[in-house]
């Protein structure tokens, strides 16, 4: 069985006074029965380690360069990421994607980078509503998931969110219908890859979920949990769907 995840990804937000957020969202969850991942911005990732103790909330990072170390000035290592006190980190969002044109090889070298140095690696990937619009969602979804998705990778070691580009921060989401389309296009195509592994992949939808949305998203098969940009934020906003995956995640078979 798969461990449904929230993860709630900070982008460019939050100073040191964002860390009382935290605190709020372990009060409210003391015991997770779900897994609970913040990605703060880089410069947060060492103080929220430190400061969330021995509540499982897991930390991660928002991006990784592929090397290991080297001469690439104001970027990040997976290892860093890892001796900072992080565990997962986010590779391939479409604002990284877009603002640092990163393409597919990229993201793979990411990936990989964080699988060596430990690292779980949420590999982000997603239409545009123009390549939507044009019926090449799961042209580009494929694509993306076979070229961004390092071999190596596990159930174990990579989560993969599908976040339609016009769905993040737009208030806008695809419907039940669209999301499991895809999602079951992407379980599949995991499953012909990497075989019986392919279904223990965790598969995260990310663009827009709210308290208000978050339990019809979470009851589309397939779908283990969500990748929430704006919505992360506040403790007020992200415990509701936090709890909505707990929900859900009670009505899993054992
Ligand atoms: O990483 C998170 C996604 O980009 C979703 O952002 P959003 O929840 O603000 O739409």
């Amino acid at each position: 069985m798969r461990r449904r995840l929230a993860a709630g990804n900070w982008k460019m937000n939050g100073t040191a006074a964002s860390l009382s957020e935290m605190d709020a969202l372990i009060e409210a969850h003391l015991s997770p029965s779900v897994e609970i991942l913040l990605c703060p911005p880089a410069t947060l990732i060492a103080a929220m380690a430190s400061r969330k103790g021995q509540h499982p909330l897991a930390v991660g990072g928002q991006d990784c360069h592929a090397a290991a170390s080297g001469a690439h000035t104001g970027d990040l290592s997976a290892q860093q990421f890892k001796d900072a006190g992080a565990t997962f980190v986010l590779v391939g969002h479409s604002e990284r994607r877009t603002d640092h044109r990163e393409t597919d090889d990229v993201v793979a070298g990411k990936a990989r980078a964080a699988h060596a140095a430990g690292l779980v690696a949420v590999i982000c990937l997603g239409e545009t509503l123009a390549e939507r619009e044009a019926g090449q969602t799961l042209d580009v979804v494929g694509r993306q998931l076979d070229n961004s998705v390092p071999d190596g990778a596990t159930g174990l070691n990579t989560v993969v969110a599908y976040e339609p580009v016009w769905a993040i921060g737009t208030g806008l989401t695809p419907t039940s219908e669209q999301i499991g389309e895809v999602h079951e296009f992407m379980r599949s195509r995991l499953s012909a890859r990497f075989g019986a592994d392919g279904a223990y992949f965790r598969l995260l939808y990310g663009g827009s979920v709210k308290p208000s949305n978050a339990t019809e998203i979470f009851a589309i098969p397939d779908v283990d949990g969500a990748l929430v940009g704006g919505a992360s934020l506040k403790a007020a906003d992200f415990s509701p769907i936090v709890t909505a995956l707990e929900q859900a995640a009670d009505m899993d078979l054992p």
